[in-house]
């Protein structure tokens, strides 16, 4: 290519945006076409008007028309399976096939569904073999491409890279052990090659591959295994003739020595994140040379949290990484996808807090004000930087931000807040509180969260329902979950979650410290979304949170009644949490909050009590180094929240949505009495792990997945639970579903709890008869 033909990669960019819509749009589109409400040609037409007013919206604030600023980064339901899809590892022909891998039909199982890096983002995990056929069949990058450029706008397509969508596969069931799905790169990237050339075609100028695989040590890939791949990668497509100038971005952490790796490839664009990294100081002379013909694009706006942040600081990050490149860009550190979209939308929110916080609009303006700094000067921007600033130095003086009695609190604690008594004389005294039988059955805590409570909620949100009519509401809805499950004959009971809206904004409401959003929803997979809380002050509970809900359902019934508490890690993870203290003081706020609500909730009579930590394996770091002390202070929330909790209490938690291997040593630190974990879609494959790590407390391992509305037989169950009594003792064996039922409708509920009740009972038969693993 001629140097003078090679369009300049643009001066301000972003990694992507929420795709779901300002108001959901797309929920609703796709749950729409889900019921057949209505077909595939109005799915189709929402879709196109929602991108549309994304790149409108985009341009209004500051991203360029026609420069490749604007990424085209839609996606129906996850941006892993659209490029499984477009390279034919995935063979889906229309929509309805499409959606299938994401929710599993008559004939399929969904595809596996995982975390995305640290995020509470979840996408699809690809099955990948030897007899995997790769060739390009989606051509949507191609058509969105068109589209936008019908409508006058020259957009820079965004696909997930060959070395991640390879390294967050998991091989087919027709691949042989140690089988890994990377050692496919050669064969797709060609079908990457032809796809870069049909953008070019098509007249794109820049391409973004994401690669964020290459910042984690947490792959079942090496590190040096992915940058391998990486030269691979990027060496072959960089030698593709005629093809868009290619923009490789390595979000969620510090690219560390792969960035080397990418400068000695052709790619002519490199995205760093620098929220989470640092530039690089120790470079190789080589790489210092390559790196000055690359296009350094700074991601200094997080992509991740809501602050306004240091503004200045930012600009500074980019004044720096112009001593390795004269052609240097501004960028969030990762896809907006995890961010609101725009603070406007909150005007019940304190204009002090508001003034505080940038969402996904804010941030592109501040991305716009940052690429102006560089193009034009830091005295350009400079009014802006000091506007941030000052945001910045009130937020950390406000009041609330510091609050003396919560500091001393936790300034008074001492180790044997975060110890019970031990385990034998706990579980001596909870089997003479609760008399259980062998092989308890119970539910994770939620039951279906049904339309009418949700227009229940809503109306009392609009004032079209007094307290006292929802309240009665929510007890009806207690008391038909309790009857239901003493029908179905489970042992351990819940009330059913029906007043929580969200399991970490239900707490959020109620804590001091915490901030609540109407409109700021996120995509956490598909179509299903959440309203991260802020968590902008020190913490507090001014009142007991759960405690009158469950003391009605324990009032319902003989059998105990789990109280049922989320728990500090995981109301962190879920949230916008602030950055101006360790994390570990934020979740021992938190911790302590929930002590008290178990004391309250003993005092009411509650003998169980379950604290969830389903983002335990979420927040691990991707870098190692950075792993045990993050697993230290997680664990020691966990406990400071527990600690208190007599003998006689039995603690649960529960956990689900990732790999465990790796926390495994964790979970047993918890010490908890009894443990759910996801295990049925691994076939109990954690089982394994627990009981090679001497796990020797309660586990109960999830014995149907509650992903999918596919009602699982009495034989599967009892085959699961069977292999499962063949590796753990009968007295540490709980029996239960995956996850809570919230997503689920009843109809299916129903009938999947009846067939764990009875193939429990059936296993309890033969566990009893000695039969089982001999
Ligand atoms: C367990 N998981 C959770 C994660 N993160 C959380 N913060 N919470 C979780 O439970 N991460 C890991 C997993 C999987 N992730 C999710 C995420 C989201 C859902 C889910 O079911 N989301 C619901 C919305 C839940 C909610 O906030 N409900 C509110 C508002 C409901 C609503 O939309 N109301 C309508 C009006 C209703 C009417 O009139 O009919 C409206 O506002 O327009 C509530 O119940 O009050 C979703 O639908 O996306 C599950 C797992
Ligand atoms: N208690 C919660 C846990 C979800 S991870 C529920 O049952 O929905
Ligand atoms: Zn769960």
């Amino acid at each position: 290519m001629e140097s003078v033909s090679i369009p300049a990669f643009p001066t301000g960019t972003i990694l992507g945006y929420p795709r779901i819509g300002r108001r959901r749009e797309l929920k609703r589109a796709v749950e729409a076409f889900w019921r057949g409400d209505i077909d595939v040609t109005e799915l189709e037409s929402r879709a196109r008007e929602l991108r549309r007013a994304t790149r409108e919206r985009l341009a209004e604030l500051g991203l360029g028309r026609t420069d490749s600023s604007i990424p085209e980064s839609f996606s129906f339901y996850d941006q892993v399976l659209d490029a499984a899809v477009t390279v034919g590892a995935v063979s889906a022909a229309d929509l309805d096939a499409y959606f299938a891998f994401a929710r599993g039909d008559a004939s399929r199982a969904p595809l596996e569904m995982t975390k995305w890096f640290d995020s509470n983002y979840h996408y699809l995990v690809p099955e990948i073999g030897p007899e995997t056929e790769f060739r390009l069949t989606g051509d949507r990058i191609v058509a969105e491409f068109l589209e936008a450029k019908a409508d006058g706008f020259l957009t820079r397509p965004v696909i997930v890279g060959p070395v991640t969508l390879l390294a967050l596969a998991k091989p087919s069931a027709e691949a042989p052990d140690g089988f890994a799905p990377l050692s496919r790169l050669e064969d797709v990237l060609p079908v990457y090659a032809e796809l870069l050339g049909r953008l070019r075609a098509a007249g794109a100028e820049w391409v973004q591959l994401d690669e964020p695989a290459l910042v984690s040590e947490s792959l079942p890939d090496t590190a040096d295994t992915l940058r391998a791949a990486a030269a691979a990668a990027y060496g072959r497509l960089g030698r593709v003739e005629d093809r868009p100038q290619l923009f490789v971005a390595a979000p969620y952490a510090e690219l560390g020595a792969a960035l080397a790796t990418l400068a000695g490839t052709e790619v002519e664009a490199i995205g760093l994140d620098l929220v989470r990294g640092n530039i690089p100081a120790d470079l190789f002379d080589c790489t210092r040379d390559a790196l000055k013909t690359k296009t350094l694009v700074g991601g200094v706006i997080d992509g991740h949290n809501i602050w306004r942040g240091d503004l200045a600081a930012a600009f500074a990050k980019l004044e720096l990484l112009r001593e390795l490149s004269p052609r240097v860009a501004v960028s969030t550190s990762t896809s907006l996808l995890h961010v609101p979209h725009d603070t406007a939308d909150e005007p019940q929110l304190e204009a002090r807090l508001l003034s505080w916080l940038a969402f996904a609009d804010q941030k592109v303006a501040q991305v716009a004000t940052l690429a102006a700094g560089l193009e034009r000067g830091a005295a350009a921007i400079r009014g802006a930087l000091a506007e941030a600033s000052a945001a910045l130095a009130d937020r950390l003086s406000a009041p609330g931000v510091r609050v003396p009695a919560v500091r001393e609190r936790l300034a008074g604690l001492a180790s044997a807040d975060f110890e019970r008594a031990p385990y034998r004389q706990r579980v001596a005294e909870q089997d003479a509180a609760l008399s259980l039988p062998a092989l308890p059955t119970t539910t994770i805590g939620s039951f279906p969260q049904t339309a009418e409570i949700r227009r229940a909620r809503a109306a009392l949100a609009a004032g079209r329902l007094d307290a006292a009519g929802y309240e009665a509401e929510m007890r009806e809805e207690i008391r038909r979950v309790v009857a239901l499950q003493e029908e179905l004959g489970l042992d351990v009971l819940v009330h059913g979650e029906p007043e929580r809206n969200d399991m970490v904004q239900y707490f959020a409401e109620q804590l001091d410290g915490f901030a609540v959003t109407v409109n700021g929803w996120v995509q956490s997979y598909g179509s299903r979304c959440t309203r991260p809380s802020i968590l902008w002050g020190d913490v507090s509970r001014p009142a007991p949170m759960t405690v009158e809900w469950s003391r009605f359902a324990q009032s319902l019934t003989a059998k105990p009644m789990k109280g049922m508490l989320t728990g500090p890690v995981t109301i962190l993870a879920w949230s916008f949490v602030r950055d101006d203290q360790p994390l570990a003081d934020t979740a021992n706020q938190v911790a302590l909050a929930l002590r008290d609500e178990i004391a309250d909730l003993e005092d009411a009579g509650i003998r169980i009590v379950q604290v969830d930590e389903p983002a335990l394996r979420e927040l691990l770091p991707l870098k190692r180094a950075a792993q045990a002390a993050y697993l230290d202070w997680s664990v020691a929330s966990f406990r400071l929240a527990t600690g208190g909790a007599d003998a006689a209490t039995q603690v649960h938690t529960h956990l689900c949505y990732s790999e465990f291997g790796v926390v495994i040593d964790a979970i047993r630190a918890l010490d908890a009495d009894v443990t759910s974990i996801e295990a049925a879609r691994s076939r109990m494959e954690v089982v394994d792990d627990l009981s090679r790590s001497r796990f020797d407390h309660g586990i109960g391992p999830g014995v149907y997945d509650i992903h999918s509305p596919r009602v699982p037989g009495v034989g599967e169950l009892t085959e699961l639970l069977t292999l499962a009594a063949a590796r753990i003792p009968e007295r540490q064996l709980w029996v239960n579903p995956d996850c809570g039922l919230k997503t689920r409708g009843y109809d299916e509920t129903v009938a999947s709890l009846r067939h764990v009740v009875a193939a429990a009972r059936a296993v309890r038969e033969h566990v009893g008869a000695g039969t089982v693993g001999a």
